[in-house]
């Protein structure tokens, strides 16, 4: 009796580092050796490797990577704007903000876990974000690297206290 798809071990293919700040990023890995690294400086995908270790995205060289600046680079989370309206900075403050990782998020299809190398990342508001932007959520990133090599990013806003976000 073989190993079949179902019992596919995604934790086999993460790693776990810190970068030169001591903030922690994932490194996710499919069988063909294409790679993504997600940071959990505003749950960004700041890198994303083909099977012949070709990056496919661009980071500026005048990138400032150090929390909680924005990094320029790679695959921002703009929330709970894009652009610059009111008092919010720009694009929000998830891009500047640490995420956590979870360990068991709310269930999503089977498709969108089978045979996938994937991290779930969350979000929930500080005090401080709350006095710019008043309102509870939790924002659930995955982020997914397939056999193909593609790239797959899911997100779920959850508005946690019943006002119009
Ligand atoms: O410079 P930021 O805040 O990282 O924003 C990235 C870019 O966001 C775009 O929406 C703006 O048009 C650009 O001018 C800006 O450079």
């Amino acid at each position: 009796m073989g190993h079949s798809a179902a019992v596919w071990d995604h934790r086999a293919s993460l790693e776990l580092t810190k970068d030169w700040n001591g903030i922690e990023q994932v490194v996710l890995r499919n069988p063909q050796g294409a790679s993504a690294r997600v940071s959990l400086h505003g749950g960004q995908v700041i890198s994303w490797r083909n099977d012949r270790g070709e990056e496919l995205l661009f980071t500026s060289s005048k990138a400032i990577l150090k929390a909680p600046k924005a990094m320029r680079g790679g695959i921002s989370i703009c929330f709970p704007q894009f652009g610059n309206c009111g008092s919010l900075e720009q694009h929000g403050f998830a891009r500047s903000k640490i995420w956590t990782i979870e360990d068991d998020p709310p269930p999503l299809h089977p498709n969108d876990s089978l045979g996938k190398s994937f991290i779930d990342l969350l979000l929930k508001p500080a005090e401080e974000d709350l006095k710019c932007w008043p309102h509870g959520f939790e924002f659930r990133l995955r982020v997914s690297l397939a056999s193909d090599g593609n790239l797959i990013m899911i997100s779920r806003i959850r508005n946690i206290n019943g006002k119009t976000l």
